[in-house]
């Protein structure tokens, strides 16, 4: 796939959709444990010739939260997509750069994709249990997708973890078999974060979690993500300027501006960018001036 790039940059070639994973080995490398950090040098993303993201670089401390925030098309997504390879499942889409994980690269050409997968969970907009299919099945899906086999005592104590961790432990124990889709909206996205939390993810990159909830069940996503930092690192893209301040200790601001590809305008504490950002432009947007 040919498409205009900087001078300076690789661009990967990408597998189209559909296309089998690219491990001429066969055999992956173990993956780690525990919270990773992540690092994103010099990504540029297209779709086609039109290109969204120009030479982005942000790194994203294991432990902790980094919130993306940024107007309408800047290409928050898509950044969030890059860095567990679902940018590349879009036919016409190209990136160039690095997104390092633990300091490795996981579009290194030896790497599976599962293996990028299986370390970096995601969570989107939109809650998407398998409706028909039980809370408890949910839960333990990641397992099956990913391959692994497991005894029903260690399903069991995964699907208690989980629920427990993702904050709805409580409110479903009793009504493990019935079926995912017919939870609330909130609490079907709770079940979301505990399938993705089942296949013991190092990162959990989440796009907007919380857009399609009510107050209430958005406080206990909230919740939820504080509890979760210390074990697993956290990316999230919000809208919401008073969710970045409560769940994230980092924030990047992204902008595009009149037609140019998205860039991150100013990064850093979460606290210095609501309070004295350096850039008049992080300023007017996050005191609700433009975007
Ligand atoms: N599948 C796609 N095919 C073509 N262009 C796309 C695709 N997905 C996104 N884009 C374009 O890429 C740019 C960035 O989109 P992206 O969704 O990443 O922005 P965003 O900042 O997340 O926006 P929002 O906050 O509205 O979700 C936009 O111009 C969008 O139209």
């Amino acid at each position: 796939m040919t498409v205009p790039t900087p001078d300076t940059e690789t661009t990967i070639p990408l597998p189209r959709s559909g296309d089998e994973d690219p491990d001429p080995a066969g055999v992956p490398p173990a993956p780690g444990t525990g919270p990773a950090s992540l690092r994103a040098r010099s990504v540029s993303a297209w779709f086609g010739s039109h290109q969204v993201l120009d030479r982005v670089s942000l790194d994203m401390p294991a432990r902790r939260v980094t919130a993306l925030i940024g107007p309408s098309g800047c290409g928050k997504s898509t950044f969030l997509r890059i860095l567990n390879r679902m940018h590349e499942l879009i036919a016409s889409a190209s990136l160039a750069g690095e997104v390092l994980l633990d300091g490795e690269d996981i579009y290194d050409r030896g790497r599976r994709i599962t293996h990028a997968r299986r370390q970096i969970g995601m969570v989107f907009q939109k809650p998407n249990p398998f409706p028909a299919m039980s809370i408890y099945d949910n839960v333990v899906s990641g397992l099956r997708l990913n391959g692994r086999r497991a005894g029903r005592g260690e399903k069991d104590a995964l699907v208690e973890e989980c629920l427990t961790k993702s904050g709805l432990w409580k409110e479903v124990r009793d009504r493990l078999r019935q079926p995912g889709g017919a939870l609330s909206g909130g609490q079907q996205q709770r079940l979301c974060i505990a399938r993705s939390l089942a296949v013991r993810p190092r990162v959990l990159l989440m796009d907007e979690p919380c857009s399609a909830l009510d107050p209430t069940s958005t406080r206990r996503i909230e919740e939820t993500i504080a509890e979760l930092s210390e074990e697993v690192t956290i990316v999230i893209v919000t809208h919401n300027m008073q969710q970045a301040q409560r769940v994230s200790q980092l924030c990047a601001f992204f902008l595009a501006e009149q037609g140019t590809p998205g860039v991150i305008v100013e990064h850093g504490p979460t606290t210095a960018m609501f309070r004295s950002p350096r850039d008049s432009r992080t300023a007017d947007y996050v005191q609700g001036r433009f975007g």
